[in-house]
């Protein structure tokens, strides 16, 4: 799915209305519509609900929400300042609303004597793609007293006092909701840490605005959604041997770590590549080959990797426990001197990477880099946040021509393009040692059976999510282990072969 500035929404807003053609009132009605269908479909407990709604046409789709959850049979309050002039949605809706005498209409400052039933759900439909500055003076205050409040709480296409596409000052007030019903696309700032925690659960809506102009519009910015991952899987073909599927190997461990390199590979054989083999210090031998007898042990070293030959043909994933022994780190420069396939490089092959800047340039390009935030600090320095993180990643997968898979939360994938592509699969059960092991191995795994490196970072970091998505079903995201993220793979690949199976 296609990310799109706050300006790229209200022109395809623009556009649906006189493209398809559909008048700008009828169009704010599909989208109160689709909310409310929502609100009717998950909202079990509670019965009542206060609209706040400001002069724009954020206001208006509270407006239209606040008119359909009444017909509906719900107790509906709305909050509003009748002072300033409304947008001409926003005016039409108001003067439906006056006409039922079951909705009472009151001003803002009126909310100091309201009172908020603990069941009551309270709706923000201040601001949305419109906002152009921080929030200030009375609708700040009362932003910030809503905020107190206990309540559930949902914000309609985004939470108020939060911008589209980019990080608002540190002291900005920004409404807290629990949900977010936001319209057709994901918004960059769902997707960041420090914006995206206003968000709450995310809920992407579609009010059919025009596929002609999302074809046609360029962006730079991706959601991994279905449709992304349906292009990229291929089903298993029955007339292959294991020769079809390639050879992986993953080379790590080190005296202590070498549960890292055993669940990276793991992952690898778990993730379907022909031969297996794992680079590791002799130290491993049993651990290895009684933990993952499926795949072939090749000693590196005594008790630190001191060498990096595997067969030519093979793909590395290196880093998994691999320590950052002075033999070590020569070891990989120099294999990295010499080798001019694709890698996959995490961990300490990445903080090897990062004692010197002018080993970034030893990295193969199309290498794939998977560091979470303070390994890519170490690799390229400090930024003031997370979007600023992004930016810096971008270009330096256009100057070292590597992929970045950016490990966070919505983990990125950054191409030499200057793509991004945001995960949305996955939780906090990840956030655990061991997880990055993982995703290594499968990463390293999809690229050995032929997927092209863009194809095999975007459908790795799905893939991992997903699969961690079923462990913390059974086991709760505190409980679930990476093994048990690895033992779901057979689950994700049930639901990938049923995405794309073409069915009688
Ligand atoms: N895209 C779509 O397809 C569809 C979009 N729809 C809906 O439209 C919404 C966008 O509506 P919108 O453009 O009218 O903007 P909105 O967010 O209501 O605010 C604008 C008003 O706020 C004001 N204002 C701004 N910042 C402020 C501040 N800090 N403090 C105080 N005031 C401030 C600003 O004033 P100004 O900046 O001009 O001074 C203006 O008066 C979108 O989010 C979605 O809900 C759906 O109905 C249908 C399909
Ligand atoms: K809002």
């Amino acid at each position: 799915m296609k990310i799109f500035t706050a300006e790229q929404i209200s022109n395809c807003d623009q556009y649906t209305i006189k493209n398809e053609p559909v008048s700008s009132v009828h169009l704010m009605e599909r989208a109160a519509e689709a909310c409310v269908e929502w609100i009717s479909e998950n909202c079990n407990h509670h019965r009542n609900f206060v609209v706040f709604c400001g002069n724009g046409n954020n206001g208006g789709d509270g407006f239209a929400i606040a008119r359909m959850l009444y017909q509906k049979g719900f107790d509906i309050d709305v909050f509003t300042n009748t002072k300033i002039k409304f947008s001409t949605d926003a005016q039409e809706n108001f003067r439906h609303i006056k006409e039922i005498s079951g909705i009472t209409i009151r001003e803002f400052k009126e909310v100091l004597n309201y009172r908020f039933d603990s069941r009551t759900v309270i709706v923000d439909a201040l601001f949305g793609t419109g906002l152009s500055r921080s929030l200030n003076g009375d609708v700040k205050d009362l932003v910030e007293f809503l905020n107190q409040k206990k309540n559930i709480k949902i914000s309609i296409d985004l939470p108020s006092g939060l911008l589209a596409d980019t990080v608002s000052d540190s002291d900005s007030v920004v409404f807290m909701a629990d949900y977010t019903l936001s319209f057709q696309f994901w918004k960059k700032s769902f997707l960041h840490a420090e914006t995206g925690k206003f968000a709450g659960k995310v809920e992407i809506l579609d009010i059919n605005l025009s596929e002609d102009f999302i074809e046609e519009t360029e962006t730079g910015d991706f959601v991994i959604d279905d449709e992304v991952i349906k292009s990229i899987f291929k089903i298993r073909n029955e007339f292959s041997h294991k020769g079809t599927y390639g050879k992986a190997a993953i080379i790590g461990g080190s005296y202590g770590k070498m549960g890292a390199v055993v669940l990276s590979t793991r992952a690898v054989l778990k993730a379907g590549a022909g031969l297996t083999f794992t680079v590791a210090p002799k130290c491993g031998y049993e651990i290895l080959q009684t933990s993952d007898p499926e795949a072939m042990f090749i000693e590196g070293g005594k008790d630190y990797i001191e060498n990096f030959d595997v067969e030519e043909t093979a793909v590395c994933g290196i880093g998994p426990g691999l320590g950052t022994h002075e033999k070590t780190a020569k070891s990989l420069l120099n294999f990295l001197k010499s080798c001019s396939k694709p890698l996959i490089l995490d961990a300490d092959a990445l903080n090897i990477i990062a004692q010197d800047p002018a080993n970034l340039n030893l990295i193969p390009v199309k290498s794939i880099i998977t560091p979470h935030p303070k390994e890519f600090e170490r690799l390229f320095g400090k930024t003031e946040n997370s979007f600023e993180r992004t930016e810096l990643a971008k270009n330096k997968s256009r100057e070292l021509h590597i992929y970045i898979v950016l490990k966070d939360h919505h983990t990125q994938i950054i191409t030499p393009e200057g793509k991004v592509f945001y995960n949305i699969t996955g939780n906090s059960g990840l956030a655990k040692g061991g997880s990055g092991d993982i995703l290594t191995g499968i990463i390293t795994s999809f690229l050995a059976q032929k997927y092209s490196e863009h194809e095999a970072a975007i459908l790795a970091v799905w893939f991992h999510g997903k699969a961690a998505e079923f462990a913390s079903e059974k086991h709760s995201k505190e409980s679930m282990l990476p093994s048990d993220v690895i033992k779901e793979f057979g689950n994700v690949f049930s639901e990938l072969n049923d995405k794309v199976q073409k069915l009688l």
